[in-house]
């Protein structure tokens, strides 16, 4: 398996590989099976692994990278690039050390090598189930939490900081504080949800745009079937001999972004990596560029259609 092409980051000198494996899973899968899809994956070529305290794959991440160790698949852990978020009962100044502390100690690590904050919202106490009372959203305190992600940076905890959902006003609000900008905003992106304004802003401002649910999340109960399901995307398949998905994370891709998908299935995530060695053509590019285009992954349905929620959901 050839390496997979990597993207330089700010302020982070290890590249990230531009797809990485996604650990999200609907319903949630057991700490076996999570485990056993991730040595799969780094048997398949994956080095990049997507996973965040809420859910519950940093302990079966850790437990694959171990045993991959072991097993001689990979030499050194500085060879993969891990992704963890900071979960938002965590967002408050003094928690965000602790938190991360406790995610390295989770995944069995020394450092990681991105930390995203998960949400642009603060959660009162420890709320894992969704979605949550109104009164237990508050807006993030941007000052204090990017100072507390910076200290993770310092400490050594982890070697790049970013965000995931963050429409461009709130990136405006962390670039306005921040001494380490962030390096990555992770963000729902696919055909169905193209997300042209803020690629455009990030471009601009030297944040890498990493593309969550790029295959619309399709089974899961925060995503839908509309890429999957896409007639265009179809058609653009069948005469290629490539699959739906492989059109669609081909698309992310050439949209200069990097991405994470899920598959736990050995067949699907060799096939998610098979897109490097073939391109969309302009017409292909212009018919996927007309497809009717609305939000698949809202806060709103993680969180509850609570105001302050609306309001972020309604942000570009
Ligand atoms: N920051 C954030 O707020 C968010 C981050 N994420 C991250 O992004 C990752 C990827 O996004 P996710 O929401 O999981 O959705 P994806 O778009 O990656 O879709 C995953 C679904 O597609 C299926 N699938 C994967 N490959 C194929 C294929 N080739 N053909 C047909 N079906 C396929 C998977 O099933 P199967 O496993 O059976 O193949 C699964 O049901 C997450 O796992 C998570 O790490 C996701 C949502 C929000
Ligand atoms: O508990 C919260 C959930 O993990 C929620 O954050 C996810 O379902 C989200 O869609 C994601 O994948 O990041």
């Amino acid at each position: 398996m050839a390496k997979l092409p990597g993207v330089t980051l700010s302020s982070c000198e290890k590249p990230m590989p531009v797809i990485g494996m996604g650990t999200c899973s609907f319903p949630p899968a057991d700490l076996e099976t999570t485990k056993t899809a991730i040595i799969e994956a780094i048997k398949a070529g994956y080095r990049h692994f997507d996973t965040a305290f809420a859910y519950g794959s940093e302990k079966p991440l850790g437990e694959a990278i171990a045993e991959a160790l072991t097993l001689g698949l990979i030499m050194s852990r500085d060879e993969l690039f891990i992704t963890t978020k900071l979960w938002s009962s965590f967002a408050e100044r003094d928690q965000i050390v602790p938190a991360c502390k406790m995610s390295l100690q989770n995944i069995q690590l020394d450092y990681i090598d991105m930390y995203l904050i998960h949400l642009p919202v603060r959660l009162t106490g420890t709320v894992f189930s969704m979605p949550v009372e109104k009164d237990a959203i508050e807006p993030l305190d941007v000052k204090g939490v990017w100072e507390g992600m910076e200290e993770c940076v310092k400490l050594g905890l982890t070697k790049g900081i970013g965000v995931s959902n963050f429409s461009c006003k709130k990136l405006e609000e962390v670039l306005a504080v921040a001494t380490i900008p962030p390096a990555v905003n992770q963000v729902e992106l696919n055909p169905t949800w193209q997300q042209k304004e803020l690629r455009e802003f990030c471009k601009a401002k030297g944040i890498e745009i990493t593309a969550f649910s790029p295959l619309g999340a399709n089974n899961t109960k925060w995503g839908d079937n509309r890429v999957m399901d896409s007639d265009v995307l179809a058609e653009i398949a069948k005469p290629r001999g490539k699959t739906v998905a492989q059109v669609a994370l081909r698309w992310v891709y050439e949209q200069g972004v990097s991405l994470v998908a899920k598959s736990y299935n050995k067949e699907r995530m060799k096939q998610n990596l098979q897109i490097f060695d073939w391109s969309l053509s302009e017409e292909e590019l212009e018919k996927i560029s007309q497809i009717p285009q609305r939000k698949g992954v809202t806060l709103a349905s993680i969180l509850g259609p609570h105001d302050l929620v609306l309001e972020l959901d309604a942000e570009v």
